[in-house]
């Protein structure tokens, strides 16, 4: 038998790398080489904005998908197919509706071949466990989310996993319900009631991230990479109020609005050879956010500065969804964050003391000094004699640095940005991009 000690890695993923060919051949990279070990006895926050890869980076950990280069190894051993030592938690419960609690629970062992009767046994102690005592009849239609994810969370935890994933466990359900189960399961790792050796979360939530873990990995978009790998020694139960678990957040905050700021504590690569980095992409990643919902942050930001973290709060906005917000109004350099403080900046402040008139003559100017998907759009109308262009040009164009969703979304976000600003029109029936025929403004191009 192999005897383990307490620090071997449980996972060890070495130059691990994925990408998916478009239909139209070209391949897109989702994640750049990444190594990480997940060691017995540790609880991981896999952070990040959207599309950063952090389900991909998950599932590949799970043995779900194929990395399409580097390895993923179990126990040191090459991970071939399903992990057998993973169980996952996902967001939306998939749990069978036609199927009682019990019967959810048992799936994950019936899966592994379990015999009926220690089955059923091993479901009900984790049904116990996880505080569905009585609910073992009952249908999921006839619980409430709170109580359905306690199903996923005993079904997951049922087969003894030495590696809990779980993919945003908690964001379907409601503050209260999340921040109670969220403890509940706390309480259980730390009192060594759960047969896992360690949790894997992935999660949008900064606070979340802190809350639980015992290392926080910051990933990066475009292509998914790690910027960071933070460990957090605040023992546990930690108090949100405290100094240090603030400076942590706003650390990560930090980390998270300047998409620039070059790695922190990049993690010890493993001693492997691995692939060279793929070209940086050329492309900013836009977000997908209207120019409206930018002109109504800014005027929030009219009588307030500081701290982004408590201003997220004070608007009782989820980090996801201002954090978006706040990059769109960087690259437009309407806003400045410095140490996790975002204040206006002197465009920005003539933007909103402005008319709409006006408005729109700031964001033609920002937009065609730094946004590089406008700038070309704009040019390549210039430079057509009848100024209208096919939406696949821009689209077949895009293609070879987004995934194919990705480049649409990029593609209608610089059309309602060129929009606004009156640079040009998009005609949806013939989906034609043209020149607005009042509109000729110098090209300012400065490097984004
Ligand atoms: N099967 C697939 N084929 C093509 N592209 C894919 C596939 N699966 C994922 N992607 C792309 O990979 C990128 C990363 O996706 P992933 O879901 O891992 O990101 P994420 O960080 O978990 O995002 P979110 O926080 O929004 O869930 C996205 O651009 C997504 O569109």
């Amino acid at each position: 038998m192999v005897t383990q000690s307490l620090t071997d890695p449980l996972i060890t993923l070495q130059g691990v790398t994925k990408s998916y060919r478009q239909p139209n051949g070209q391949e897109v990279i989702i994640l750049e080489p990444i190594h990480l070990m997940l060691r017995p006895g540790e609880i991981v926050a896999l952070l990040g904005p959207s599309g950063s890869g952090k389900s991909t980076l998950m599932r590949m950990i799970a043995g779900l998908i194929p990395p399409t280069s580097g390895q993923v190894l179990y126990h040191d051993r090459p991970l071939v197919g399903l992990n057998p030592g993973v169980a996952i938690v996902f967001q939306s419960f998939a749990l069978y509706p036609w199927l009682t609690v019990l019967e959810n629970v048992e799936l994950g062992l019936k899966a592994k071949g379990e015999p009926a009767a220690p089955r059923r046994q091993k479901a009900l102690k984790m049904i116990d466990v996880i505080g569905l005592d009585g609910f073992e009849n009952a249908y999921p239609k006839e619980l409430s989310g709170g109580m359905r994810q306690r199903v996923g969370f005993a079904r997951a935890l049922a087969v003894e996993p030495e590696l809990l994933c779980m993919d945003e466990p908690f964001s379907a359900l409601d503050v209260l319900t999340a921040e109670n189960l969220r403890f509940e399961l706390l309480d259980l790792w730390l009192e060594r009631r759960i047969p896992t050796r360690s949790i894997l979360i992935v999660t949008h939530g900064i606070e979340e991230a802190v809350i639980l873990a015992d290392r926080i990995v910051v990933l990066g978009r475009n292509p998914g990479r790690i910027r960071a790998d933070l460990p957090v020694t605040l023992p546990h139960y930690r108090d949100r109020k405290s100094p240090a678990f603030q400076a942590l957040v706003d650390q990560v905050y930090k980390i998270l609005t300047h998409p620039d700021l070059q790695e922190i504590e990049p993690p010890a690569p493993v001693s492997t050879p691995h692939e060279p980095s793929p070209e940086p992409t050329k492309y900013q990643s836009l977000p997908s956010v209207r120019i409206g919902s930018i002109a109504g942050f800014l005027e929030l930001l009219e009588d307030r500065q500081g701290d982004l973290y408590r201003l997220a709060q004070e608007f009782l906005m989820e980090v996801d969804d201002m954090l978006p917000i706040v990059e769109a109004a960087q690259f437009l350099d309407l806003v400045a964050v410095r140490e996790g403080d975002i204040s206006l900046s002197s465009v920005g402040q003539q933007f909103i003391s402005s008319g709409i008139d006006e408005r729109k003559h700031i964001v033609r100017t920002q937009l065609l000094a730094h946004i590089r998907l406008v700038q070309q759009i704009y040019r390549l109308l210039q430079a057509k004699r009848d100024q209208r262009l096919p939406e696949e040009l821009i689209l077949d164009i895009l293609e070879p640095h987004f995934t194919a969703k990705e480049a649409q979304r990029q593609f209608n976000t610089a059309i309602d940005w060129g929009r606004y600003a009156e640079l040009y029109s998009y005609d949806e029936p013939s989906g034609e991009i043209f020149l607005e025929a009042a509109t000729t403004p110098e090209l300012v191009v400065t490097n984004p």
